[in-house]
């Protein structure tokens, strides 16, 4: 198969980085957690898991040139007042590639500065050359530390093409959420979905050797009986606007609100049939949010488009240029779902404009 080497360290690394954060989810306390230039959060969680799949992939493809275009980076860790916190995450990462009995390849315990490197492996900018890793080492990070749903997400470039993907979601269960969507309840959790490109996609245990399942999209093809999945944060997606969509196409059942790429993960598996996300005007999406869910799922036999029906475009650098928005659904909705987001958009820009 190809990408097989790549596929191995990537499970791994996604599996790894995964345990990390379940760690300090546990234990979350408010001194883990700081504001990045943007306001949004960032956790130790978000750094460690980071250094662990920049880490591991370096150790696993030593053969290979190694180009990581990830969301974090080291300007804040290296900031006055900062080194508590480095230290807890430098211990945190030894700790977890300890579990592995990683840290003798990877040249002994890690320092400080160890770590900071680690971390700026991922500063590539990506783009249509060759080949680049892409990493959201938390994604979803409110849904985090909510104690909700989050995924450690990590794709595969290749001349500006999606060729892999590896999606960790800890807290998602390994039957459906439909209608169960945050589910805190006893059910067994922890999914890692992945796929590489013409090979479908599989989902298995985070925590177990058990054997992969391969996973398809929802087949339904009559949207009264559609489900549909949303950002949990109303800030990150228009939910009014989804909820118009939905309704024009005759969806029966309420919107399923969760966060992160554990989205893509449940629609490959058909635990919904479409996805909408809808952001406000003016934020730029970044490819670390959708390259490893957008090959989960079309390899599963769904479509990724943006609301215009253009098919997704990763090669442009560290931002996807698109016209309004992100939709996902199977062959048979997809056309159905393109008019109503059309005809909803249009509603919405008319009634803007006679305000
Ligand atoms: N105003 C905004 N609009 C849309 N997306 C946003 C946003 N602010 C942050 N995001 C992105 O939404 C991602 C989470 O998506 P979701 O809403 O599906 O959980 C965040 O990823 P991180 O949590 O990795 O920062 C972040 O990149
Ligand atoms: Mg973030
Ligand atoms: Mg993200
Ligand atoms: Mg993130």
């Amino acid at each position: 198969m190809a990408y097989e080497k790549e596929l191995d360290a990537a499970k791994k690394a996604a599996s790894l980085a995964a345990r990390l954060c379940q760690k300090v989810q546990k234990a979350l306390l408010q001194s883990d957690v700081q504001s990045k230039s943007d306001k949004s959060p960032v956790t130790v969680a978000d750094y460690g898991s980071q250094a662990v799949v920049s880490l591991v992939l370096e150790r696993e493809l030593t053969s290979e040139p190694f180009s990581l275009v990830a969301e974090e980076d080291s300007a804040d860790l290296r900031k006055d007042g900062s080194e508590d916190i480095l230290q807890r995450i430098t211990k945190l990462v030894n700790d977890t590639l300890a579990t592995e009995d990683l840290t003798k390849a990877i040249d002994s315990t890690l320092t400080t500065d160890d770590l900071l490197r680690a971390t700026d492996c991922g500063t590539s900018e990506g783009g249509p050359n060759g080949r680049h890793w892409v990493l959201d080492p938390i994604d979803g990070t409110k849904g985090f530390l909510r104690g909700d749903q989050y995924a450690v997400a990590l794709g595969l470039l290749e001349e500006g093409k999606v060729v892999l993907g590896v999606l960790a979601c800890p807290n998602l269960p390994l039957t459906s959420i439909a209608g169960n969507k945050n589910s805190s309840s006893s059910e067994e959790t922890g999914c890692l979905f992945y796929a590489t490109i013409g090979s479908g996609t599989y989902m298995q245990p985070l925590d177990s050797k058990s054997d992969p399942v391969k996973v398809h999209v929802s087949s339904v093809e009559n949207p009264e009986e559609a489900s549909f999945f949303e950002s949990f944060e109303g800030a990150h997606s228009l939910h009014d606007l989804s909820s118009s969509i939905a309704s024009k196409l005759g969806v029966k059942a309420p919107p399923v609100r969760i966060d992160s790429q554990a989205k893509y993960g449940a629609l490959s598996r058909g635990d919904g049939a479409i996805y909408l996300r809808f952001p406000h005007k003016g934020y730029r999406e970044k490819i670390w949010d959708h390259v490893a869910g957008a090959i989960v799922v079309t390899e599963a036999g769904g479509i990724v488009t943006d609301a215009g029906g253009k098919p997704l475009d990763f090669s442009k650098g560290k931002y996807l240029d698109l016209d309004t928005g992100i939709i996902v659904a199977n062959e048979k909705l997809m056309p159905l779902l393109l008019k109503a987001v059309r005809d909803s958009i249009a509603e919405q820009e008319k009634a803007s404009s006679s305000l």
